[in-house]
C-alpha cells in the first residue's frame, strides 16, 4: 500500500507500534505534519480491512485508535516505491472484559488480549507477513496465542491460526469472540473470575446488549447454548459460525458470504493438507 509521502519517514521500523498518541518513534512526536500522514496511513489500512472482511464499517481508523486503548502493530516494506516505502498491513490488539463460558460452561469473566483486526495488503497476502507481524506481537507482549480471544475472526484468520499455531478446537461461546482450548489452563485463579449465575439486580447478560441481525440469523441455526463436546460443530468449521457480541465491530459479512468471500472456500476444511502442516507451539 503507498502513499504521497515517505513512508520511512514516519515509521522508522520495520513493525512500529501505535497507540493513542499516534507517535511512532521520536520523529513524529510534535510533529503535527507527520501525525497527520500516520493518521491518513491508518485510516487507509482500517478502509482496506473492513473492504476485505466485508463489513459494514471500519473498526480501525485514527480516530478510533486516539480514543481507545488498544496498540496497533503496522509492518512495512522499507524499500519499495523507490524506496519511500510502502505499508503492508497491521494488526490490532486490546484488552477487553469478557463473560466466558468455560469448558464445563459456567460463566466466566476475564480480560484477555484481544486480536481485534488484523489485515495484510491484498497482493502480499499468503506469503509469512502475516505471521510476520503476529510473532511480533506476541514477542512484544510476551504471550501465547491460546491465552488470547478472536474478535469475530474470518475464515482467513482461523486457518491462519489453525495452521501457525495448531488453534483449532474452540471453546463455544455465546458472544462475538472465540477462544481455544487451553484458554482457561495455565491462568491465575486473578485472572479468571467465576461469575455467579443470578445478581442480586436480575440474570447476569454473558454479553453485550447490542444485538446484531447476523447474530440472530445464527442463533437459529445453532443449537443452544452450543453443540455438545463430540459434535462436529466444535471443530474449526464451528468457528465459522459466530453469536452475540460484546459490541466492539459492527457486523461481519454473515456465514454464507464468508464462504463465498475471495479464498475463503480453499483449505477451509479440517482435513486440510495445509491445516496438517501445522507447526507446533510456540514457546518463547
Ligand atoms: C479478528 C480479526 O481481525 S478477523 C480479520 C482477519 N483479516 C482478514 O480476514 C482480512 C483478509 N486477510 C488477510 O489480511 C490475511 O490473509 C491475514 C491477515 C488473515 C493473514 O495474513 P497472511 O500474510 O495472508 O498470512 P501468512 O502468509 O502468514 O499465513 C498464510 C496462512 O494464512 C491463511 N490464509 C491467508 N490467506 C488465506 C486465504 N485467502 N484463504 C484461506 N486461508 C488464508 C492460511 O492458513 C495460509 O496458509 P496456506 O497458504 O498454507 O493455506
Amino acid at each position: 500500500m503507498e502513499f504521497p509521502f515517505d513512508i520511512n519517514q514516519l515509521f522508522s521500523e520495520r513493525v512500529s507500534v501505535l497507540d493513542h498518541t499516534l507517535v511512532a518513534g521520536r520523529k513524529s512526536a510534535g510533529r503535527p505534519d507527520l501525525q497527520a500522514h500516520i493518521a491518513t496511513v491508518i485510516d487507509e489500512l482500517g478502509r482496506a480491512s473492513a473492504k476485505a472482511q466485508q463489513l459494514t464499517a471500519p473498526i480501525t481508523s485514527a480516530s478510533k485508535l486516539q480514543s481507545q486503548k488498544h496498540q496497533l502493530y503496522l509492518l512495512k516494506d522499507g524499500e519499495s516505491n523507490g524506496g519511500r516505502g510502502a505499508v503492508m498491513g497491521f494488526l490490532k490488539v486490546g484488552y477487553k472484559k469478557l463473560f466466558l463460558l468455560d469448558q464445563q460452561g459456567a460463566h466466566v469473566e476475564a480480560e484477555p488480549l484481544c486480536v481485534l483486526d488484523f489485515y495484510i495488503a491484498e497482493n502480499l497476502q499468503r506469503h509469512g507477513y502475516g505471521l510476520e507481524l503476529f510473532d511480533f506481537m506476541l514477542q512484544h507482549k510476551n504471550l501465547e496465542p491460546v491465552l488470547m480471544a478472536y474478535d469475530r475472526p474470518s475464515p482467513k484468520f482461523l486457518s491462519f491460526l489453525a495452521k501457525h499455531y495448531c488453534l483449532k478446537q474452540s471453546i463455544p461461546q455465546v458472544n462475538n469472540f472465540v477462544v481455544f482450548d487451553g484458554f482457561f489452563l495455565n491462568r491465575s485463579v486473578g485472572q479468571l473470575r467465576k461469575v455467579p449465575l443470578k445478581k442480586p439486580d436480575g440474570e447476569i447478560k454473558p454479553y453485550s446488549l447490542m444485538e446484531r441481525e447476523v447474530v440472530r440469523q445464527e442463533q437459529r441455526t445453532l443449537p443452544w447454548p452450543f453443540a455438545p463436546p463430540h459434535s462436529p460443530l466444535r471443530s474449526v468449521s464451528s468457528q465459522y459460525s459466530q453469536s452475540l457480541s460484546v459490541g466492539s465491530s459492527p457486523s461481519r459479512a454473515p456465514r454464507a458470504a464468508l464462504a463465498s468471500a475471495p479464498g475463503g472456500s480453499r483449505d477451509q476444511s479440517p482435513q486440510s493438507p495445509h491445516l496438517d502442516r501445522c507447526r507446533a507451539r510456540r514457546t518463547r
